[in-house]
């Protein structure tokens, strides 16, 4: 199996070992600067059911699978993982720092992307099987202001075999949306579990 086949496999039981090991915890290493907003946003979530899995960036040792994910690990982005057990909801609580910069003063979309991508496949990972986003549609609605708080939710919609249809958003702490998208995710036959 060469080291391409190998990644899912790998991957998918670290990040859920991860995250029963990190619950509950708000990371201590947050700048000061928007921890106040995060500690002010963060019950409101908890009212809607959701809970705190995880501090990832902080993650060390044998977890650096995770440590090493692309969003979670960027230095310009700081994000709490919030999920709710009722309907598998994953919200991603994040800082974008100045280093996300498309046009001038604003995220670049390929990073809102990358967030909504990785959020939501949170969900999906964390509700089934092993799966890979194989399409992803995007629609920017607003600017994304650098150095600014969002919140990105991701949902499952519908599984149907391999197949898995799932959706995100992001949007301002006030509710005003920046981007929402559609992901259409497949579990790849390699790691199907042998009858
Ligand atoms: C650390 C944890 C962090 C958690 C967050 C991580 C976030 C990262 C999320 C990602 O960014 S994943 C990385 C980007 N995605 C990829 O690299 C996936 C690349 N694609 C593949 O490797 C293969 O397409 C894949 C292994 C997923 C599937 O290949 P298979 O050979 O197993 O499936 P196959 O080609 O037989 O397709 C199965 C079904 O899916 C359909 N399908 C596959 N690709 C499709 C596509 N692109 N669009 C529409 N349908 C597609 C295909 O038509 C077929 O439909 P039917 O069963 O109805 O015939």
């Amino acid at each position: 199996m060469s080291s391409v086949d190998a990644h899912p496999t790998i991957v998918y039981p670290h990040y859920v070992r991860a995250l029963d090991e990190e619950k509950a915890q708000l990371p201590s290493s947050f700048p000061r600067e928007y921890s106040e907003e995060f500690q002010h946003i963060l019950p409101k979530l908890l009212q809607r059911g959701f809970h705190i899995l995880t501090k990832l960036n902080n993650q060390k040792g044998n977890l650096s699978n995770i440590s090493k994910n692309f969003v979670l690990s960027h230095p310009h982005i700081h994000v709490v993982i919030l999920r709710r057990a009722l309907d598998g909801a994953v919200i991603y609580l994040a800082y974008v720092g100045s280093h996300v910069q498309g046009p001038s003063g604003f995220m670049h979309g390929g990073a809102t992307a990358a967030l909504l991508d990785d959020c939501v496949s949170s969900a999906v990972l964390l509700s089934g099987p092993f799966a890979m986003t194989v399409q992803m549609n995007v629609q920017y609605r607003k600017p994304v202001p650098l150095n600014s708080v969002v919140i990105v939710e991701g949902y499952v919609e519908q599984t149907n075999g391999r197949k898995t249809v799932a959706g995100g958003k992001m949007y301002h702490p006030d509710g005003a949306l920046y981007a929402e998208a559609t992901l259409l995710f497949v579990r790849p036959r390699l790691v199907e579990p042998k009858m």
